[in-house]
């Protein structure tokens, strides 16, 4: 027998496993690598996070990507070479990871590799006839992981979940779903990254109640325009070129215009459709191209803010009751969690330190999660309910040699 399917076998009969979680989003502002012990599978799983580093990309990482990050069209040499050169990249930062915690490579039972997704078409969003399903792309290919750190590797989740029916996002639902649901409350799991999206855990526990949806920009075109209009710059610091400017409400308006906000729920979006050139067409439509710099980043915070607002009323009515439990970087932009407070006065906001993981860990945690259970559980089930589909395990499992 093949000694890794061995391995395998011991793996997913082991108490516990301890698998390291790898999350690069959409900000590209690094590799997050999260250490974690699980204890258990399905409903009685356990998390404890042994150690977290994002570490941050070089500008040539970056740059890398964005030569093909959300573009419909780009060179297919350049995303042939990138897809083996971020794998690689991974496993290397996986590795450094270690050496600076002290712990070595054979101490670590598995990786759970996201890599980075380049290209998100759900449907609803690519509008091509003949290709009448979802899809997405994520690079850094698990292989090359598994072969730069000698770690049994599982990658490339969603292909599983757009396979079974689905958008292939939030994935997020399976592991806020086994980590934090409470029989105390009702709870909102708000991801403020560079799409923003929750996901809705009843007190009732009710798996059939269960969903998690995209609802809008998060931070990813105040970033964007940040860049644009302050070069030194990668992100509006703790919100204060935002504070310091007024929201436009013709251009709010015009930002809101469309049919992705009426979409039924759960639903999933990105850079594709929200980038620059989507908010440059509602400037034109709302006539609104002079507006200062303060002022437009005072506009696409609103925007943010109002997209999980609508999201948030779409799901649970007007006037929107839950424990809101933040995570992703955008729950460092004041103004921007003071945006939301505001639309939603009936919610009580924390974050999910106060649920023991910490916030920027959050995504990381939640692949380890997911591998976990394809390693050792037997499917988080949510396709009877307002999810809308089947039980699969995800992530395709790489041998190191
Ligand atoms: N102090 C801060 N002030 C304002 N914004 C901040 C601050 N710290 C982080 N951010 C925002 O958080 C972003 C990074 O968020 P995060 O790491 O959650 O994104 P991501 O994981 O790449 O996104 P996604 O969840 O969409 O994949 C930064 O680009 C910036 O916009
Ligand atoms: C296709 C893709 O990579 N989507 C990401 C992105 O970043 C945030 C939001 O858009 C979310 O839908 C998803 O990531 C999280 C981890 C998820 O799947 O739950």
């Amino acid at each position: 027998m093949n000694p890794h399917l061995a391995r395998l076998c011991q793996l997913a009969q082991q108490p516990s496993r301890r698998i390291i979680g790898l999350m690069s989003g959409t900000s590209l502002d690094g590799l997050d690598v999260a250490l974690c012990r699980l204890e258990g599978s399905g409903p009685a799983t356990r998390l404890t996070l042994v150690q977290f580093a994002t570490v941050p990309y070089t500008d040539d990482v970056r740059t890398r990507i964005r030569r093909v990050f959300a573009r419909a069209e780009v060179s297919l040499e350049e995303l042939t070479l990138l897809n083996a050169w971020l794998g690689t990249l991974h496993g290397q930062l996986v590795l450094e990871c270690l050496h600076s915690w002290g712990i070595s490579p054979a101490e670590v039972d598995a990786v759970a590799s996201h890599g980075q997704t380049v290209y998100h078409a759900p449907e609803h969003q690519h509008q091509r006839h003949e290709y009448p399903h979802n899809a997405t792309l994520q690079l850094a290919d698990g292989d090359h992981v598994a072969v730069r750190t000698g770690i049994i590797t599982l990658s490339d989740f969603r292909q599983k979940h757009v396979a079974a029916g689905g958008e292939g996002a939030p994935l997020a639902v399976y592991g806020d779903y086994l980590l934090f649901s409470s029989s105390s409350e009702d709870r909102l799991l708000l991801n403020l990254g560079g799409i923003a999206n929750f996901t809705y855990l009843p007190a009732s526990l009710d798996a059939a109640a269960v969903f998690s949806t995209d609802v809008g920009p998060g931070n990813t075109l105040l970033d964007a325009f940040v860049r644009e209009l302050y070069p030194e710059h990668s992100y509006d610091p703790d919100g204060r070129f935002a504070a310091a400017g007024t929201s436009n409400a013709e251009l709010l308006q015009a930002l809101l215009d469309h049919s992705f906000f009426a979409a039924e729920l759960p639903k999933t979006t990105g850079p594709e459709l929200f980038n620059p050139t989507y908010v440059r067409a509602a400037q034109q439509r709302s006539s609104t191209t002079a507006l200062s710099p303060t002022d437009l980043l005072a506009t696409l915070t609103e925007f943010s803010a109002e997209g999980i607002t609508r999201a948030a009323q779409q799901a649970f009515g007007p006037e929107p009751r839950a424990a809101v439990y933040a995570s992703g970087g955008g729950m460092h932009n004041p103004t921007l969690m003071a945006a939301i407070k505001r639309r939603l006065p009936r919610c009580r906001f924390s974050d999910t330190q106060h649920l023991g993981v910490a916030p920027d860990a959050k995504e990381a945690v939640l692949f380890a999660v997911l591998a976990n259970e394809t390693l050792a559980g037997s499917g988080v089930a949510m396709g009877s309910g307002r999810q809308r589909v089947p039980a699969v395990h995800m992530g395709k499992i790489s041998l190191p040699s």
